[in-house]
């Protein structure tokens, strides 16, 4: 029970020892804060225990929000990101000292008005007036700090996951999109779900150090004026209160990361309608898509319907417990030391009880909106450990890829086939045998060389394996059985069906992956590009016609863009004309083997034979994918998949020149016996032009 009320230096004060009373609250304060950070883990641990279980999952999550921000900002985060969270810290504590100096002067204003001493007033209100200015100043470099630190942590994360997809010579992005276990919506997770994070860490960072701060202080403050008991009483009702919250309380956690999920499936279902827009407004798909699209909505919506509606009940509790039945609490709390002083101790005036009442009860209500804000702090807590889980599961995922036909390698490696990479000059393959993926055969037991300047044709029937052959040389896929030996990864350029337009000026698109200081560096230069845009057929100089092979109409004014050009390519140029570019980029870069997988669909044949010549004259050695047998013409041999489930194959010479005629011939079935009965045809090929030596 207090035995005094005392003005003091820093306000009307309670108790005997207020020193001692504040140590004391504040080792209270501490203990309950503590209780605060278990109580709210075990309630988050213990809701998304529930959901997994209720949802049929089998495993609970292993680890929390402590494991996850350690791996998260451990591997990326550094010293800059320390003191941002630093100077964040500091601009809190101040900003907290602050608000307890503008409780106390505004107690004194009070005591001044009361008191009609309006000489004390005016000095009070000036001193308000010019100390509010740091407090403004302080504010706006709490807000700057939140946005740096928001920034900071999601640039590293970014870059960070930047260098793991990017890796040179593993090709994260490609694996972790199309091989195995596939990370779900890698770009969204990249772009989207390290934002989220991103916010929501700086927001419960400065929104759960303020209220520490703010709770720790007022909880000195209170027991210094008015003794333990106001403190201990409040801590113990925010602790029942939040108890019966936590019943009622939704798995943020949970919820967060399934909303996460259920974004990235919905903005995929945009990224393939505008990948494939074209196609789909030739068929007329408007119908489908929009339902495709607004089913993955509709999944999106309903769960965040389940949301707000799971947080409903909780919220009502809270409001009411934390906020309004609190502040019956805080007025017993508050009149109690009046009621019962001692009677032999002087009258109080009123001018001191005013004072009192203001300062305490504005400590009182700052310490319970911090003790609120505390367990508020559970609901964030709870979205942050949703969008960490998913962060740390997507750096997981980029960083440690899992391994794909385990199984098949190691059976391989007992055998006398083991997978081998060896280096040599030309391409050879022994035993080589090629699976999918998912471990289904495609092809049995390779044998054959291919020397520099020879041609092969590579048949067979649609997803027998034949662009398969070269993911393994490429390494996209593992090597399970056989032993390939081959130049370096450089002498060997690949064209694939569908077309890729990288960005930049026109001799960019040539030169690419090198850039121009690069080009300039290896000695080539500007002529060397023009020869290979005309090699390619796709030149902007007008060569005959007054018509150039590269240009376009851009809103009525033909263009011939120049090499330092930057234009929108994808949209200006036509699929053959991109066909054609990359041609020009493989004359460019002449490697020793190149592999033509049906990159030539979009091509006239003329231009086609030409490009093919230019081939053979470079004296490149050329694999070529291709269901077009005229094109036998102008290779020297056929590897034919049969397609078979035993993965068989077949190794033919599949032309020959003889006085400058080349001849080459198929047998393909009839799709029905004729009237002879006869169920094949034979379609010879001929060639009469002979290029210039
Ligand atoms: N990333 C992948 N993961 C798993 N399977 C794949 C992957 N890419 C392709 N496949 C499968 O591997 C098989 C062989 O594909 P491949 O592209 O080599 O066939 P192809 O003979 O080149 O066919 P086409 O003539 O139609 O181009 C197909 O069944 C295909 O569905």
């Amino acid at each position: 029970m207090p035995r005094y009320i005392r003005p003091s230096p820093q306000g009307v004060v309670m108790v005997r020892h207020p020193r001692r009373s504040g140590i004391l609250g504040l080792t209270a304060g501490l203990a309950f804060l503590s209780f605060v950070s278990k109580f709210s883990e075990h309630v988050q641990i213990y809701k998304a225990k529930n959901q997994k279980i209720k949802g049929g999952a089998k495993e609970p999550p292993a680890e929390g929000l402590a494991v996850f921000m350690k791996f998260i900002l451990g591997s990326t985060c550094s010293f800059r990101e320390g003191v941002t969270v630093l100077k964040l810290s500091l601009m809190l504590l101040l900003r907290t000292v602050g608000s307890v100096w503008v409780s106390k002067h505004w107690g004194s204003i009070v005591n001044s008005v009361v008191k009609q001493d309006f000489i004390r007033l005016a000095k009070l209100v000036g001193e308000f007036a010019g100390a509010t200015v740091a407090l403004s100043v302080l504010n706006a470099l709490l807000k700057y700090y939140i946005a740096a630190l928001r920034l900071q942590v999601r640039e590293k994360i970014t870059l960070w996951c930047h260098d793991k997809y990017m890796r040179p010579k593993d090709m994260i992005f490609y694996k972790a999109n199309k091989v195995g276990k596939k990370i779900e919506n890698c770009d969204h997770q990249i772009t989207s779900d390290v934002e989220r994070f991103s916010d929501v860490f700086a927001e419960v960072f400065s929104q759960s150090l303020k209220p520490i701060v703010d709770f720790l202080v007022y909880s000195v403050e209170l027991s210094r004026v008015q003794g333990l008991t106001t403190p201990l009483t409040l801590y113990s009702w925010f602790a029942f209160a939040s108890c019966v919250s936590a019943v009622t309380l939704p798995p943020f956690g949970e919820l967060a990361a399934t909303e996460q999920k259920l974004e990235g499936n919905f903005r995929g279902k945009h990224s393939e309608l505008i990948t494939n827009c074209e196609q789909i407004a030739f068929l007329g798909g408007e119908r489908p898509e929009k339902d495709v699209l607004n089913k993955s909505f509709a999944q999106l919506i309903s769960h965040c319907r389940r949301t707000i509606t799971a947080s409903f009940n909780s919220e009502v509790l809270r409001q009411y417990l934390n906020k309004y039945f609190c502040t019956v609490i805080g007025l017993v709390l508050i009149a109690r030391p009046l009621r019962m002083r001692s009677k032999d101790l002087p009258k109080l005036q009123h001018d001191q009880i005013a004072q009192y009442f203001t300062s305490t009860w504005r400590n009182m209500e700052a310490m319970a909106t911090a003790i609120q804000d505390l367990f508020e702090l559970t609901n964030r807590i709870g979205r942050l450990s949703g969008f960490a889980s998913r962060v740390r599961q997507l750096m997981h995922g980029l960083e440690v890829r899992p391994p794909v036909l385990q199984e098949e390698i190691e059976v391989a490696k007992q055998g006398s086939h083991p997978p081998v990479f060896n280096s040599g000059e030309n391409l050879k393959f022994d035993h080589v045998s090629i699976y999918r993926p998912d471990g289904t055969l495609l092809v049995k037991d390779l044998n054959f060389t291919v020397e520099r300047g020879q041609r092969v044709l590579v048949t067979g029937g649609n997803g027998c394996g034949k662009s398969s052959l070269f993911r393994v040389i490429r390494k996209l896929w593992p090597l399970v059985e056989g032993t390939i030996t081959m130049p370096p990864d450089k002498e060997i350029y690949f064209l694939t069906q569908v077309n890729f337009v990288p960005q930049g000026s026109l001799r960019d698109l040539v030169i690419y992956p090198a850039s121009h200081a690069e080009m300039l560096a290896s000695g080539r230069s500007d002529e060397d590009v023009r020869t290979c845009l005309r090699w390619a057929h796709v030149s902007p100089t007008v060569i005959q016609d007054g018509r150039a092979q590269l240009e376009f109409n851009d809103q009525g004014v033909v263009v011939r863009p120049a090499l330092d050009d930057v234009r929108d390519w994808q949209k200006d140029l036509s699929p053959g004309q991109k066909q054609r570019l990359a041609f020009a980029r493989l004359f460019y870069h002449k490697p020793s083997f190149v592999v033509l997988d049906e990159c030539t669909n979009g091509i006239s044949p003329d231009v086609e034979h030409d490009l093919y010549d230019r081939c053979t004259r470079l004296n490149l050695a050329v694999f070529s994918i291709s269901h077009k047998i005229e094109l036998k013409l102008f290779h020297d041999r056929e590897l034919h998949y049969v397609g078979d489930l035993q993965g068989s194959w077949t190794m033919m010479e599949c032309s020959h020149t003889r006085d400058k005629i080349t001849r080459s011939s198929s047998t393909v079935k009839l799709p029905e016996p004729d009237k002879a009965g006869k169920k094949e045809s034979r379609i010879t090929y001929e060639r009469h032009v002979w290029f210039a030596e």
